[in-house]
């Protein structure tokens, strides 16, 4: 059972989702990417947006964190529209991109660092921040560490660690167990489990992988640009009838069955 945050001092804002996505449509060329999504990512919720390649996950964070312009519909992060407040939405946007994108020949505390310049926070305060943040995961004794010399796994864990040092609400990470290890997989889903649980932050993440998804979950089903259902974990089970998500997931991605129906 998935650990749900505990009672948090409700802010102002309260009750808002921490991403909420309207009518979002874009298009590369004449090849449409994304057809009118919506969806919602509570505060202090895992999401999962689960989806093949090709589904549209990545044009999606892309529209999310203004590296492509929405020109249809609406984004906002904790009620700020992306458009409209880009500096208010951002600031309180954490990324992990599929890429990798840490400096392989600076420290792991040096990145960290650095991004936390980036964010306006001051030396010291950056500092306490991320050793804060490496002791809460247990990598605090790689601070000093070149990147280079992590493992694949320890490095998305500080690639998630750079994307909490400005405390942000909501947490995008886009297939970000790609070419780890079983036991890899495992630390990080629980890694950013435990944020949920523990801070209230809202977590997007995207996924192929159908075992990373678990009871408690909120799971959106991407399929080639459209939302095909969107609920939790147990409705989405009990919609299809079935005993387990990748039977439920192939039914909602089953293109023939659809063109027949
Ligand atoms: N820059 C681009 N130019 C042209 N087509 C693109 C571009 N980026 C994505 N696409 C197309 O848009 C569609 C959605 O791609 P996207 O990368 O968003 O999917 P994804 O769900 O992230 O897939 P994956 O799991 O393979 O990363 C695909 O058909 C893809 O080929």
């Amino acid at each position: 059972m998935t650990a749900r945050p505990r009672d948090l001092p409700s802010a102002p804002g309260a009750g808002v989702p921490a991403l909420a996505v309207s009518g979002v449509s874009h298009a590369f060329g004449v090849r449409k990417a994304l057809d009118d999504v919506s969806l919602d990512v509570p505060a202090g919720s895992f999401t999962a947006l689960l989806g093949p390649n090709g589904a549209g996950k990545t044009t999606l964070f892309s529209l999310v964190t203004r590296l492509y312009d929405n020109r249809s519909g609406a984004i906002h992060v904790l009620g700020s529209d992306v458009r409209r407040q880009p500096a208010a939405a951002l600031s309180r946007l954490g990324v992990v991109f599929q890429a990798r994108t840490l400096d392989l020949e600076l420290t792991v505390l040096d990145n960290l660092l650095y991004h936390a310049t980036l964010h306006g926070i001051g030396f010291r305060a950056g500092r306490h921040r991320a050793l804060e943040l490496l002791a809460q995961d247990g990598i605090a004794d790689r601070a000093s560490d070149k990147v280079r010399n992590l493992s694949g796994g320890q490095m998305r864990r500080v690639e998630i660690v750079r994307a909490l040092m400005h405390r942000p609400r909501l947490l995008l990470l886009d297939e970000p167990t790609v070419g780890l290890d079983i036991a890899s997989r495992a630390a990080l889903v629980a890694q950013v489990r435990a944020l949920v649980a523990q801070e209230g932050i809202g977590v997007l993440w995207a996924t192929h992988i159908i075992e990373e998804i678990g009871p408690g979950d909120r799971v959106v089903v991407l399929h080639r640009g459209r939302v095909r259902a969107e609920g939790s974990y147990e409705e989405l089970l009990a919609r299809s009838g079935g005993e387990d998500l990748s039977a439920a997931f192939l039914q909602l991605v089953d293109d023939a069955g659809e063109a027949a129906a």
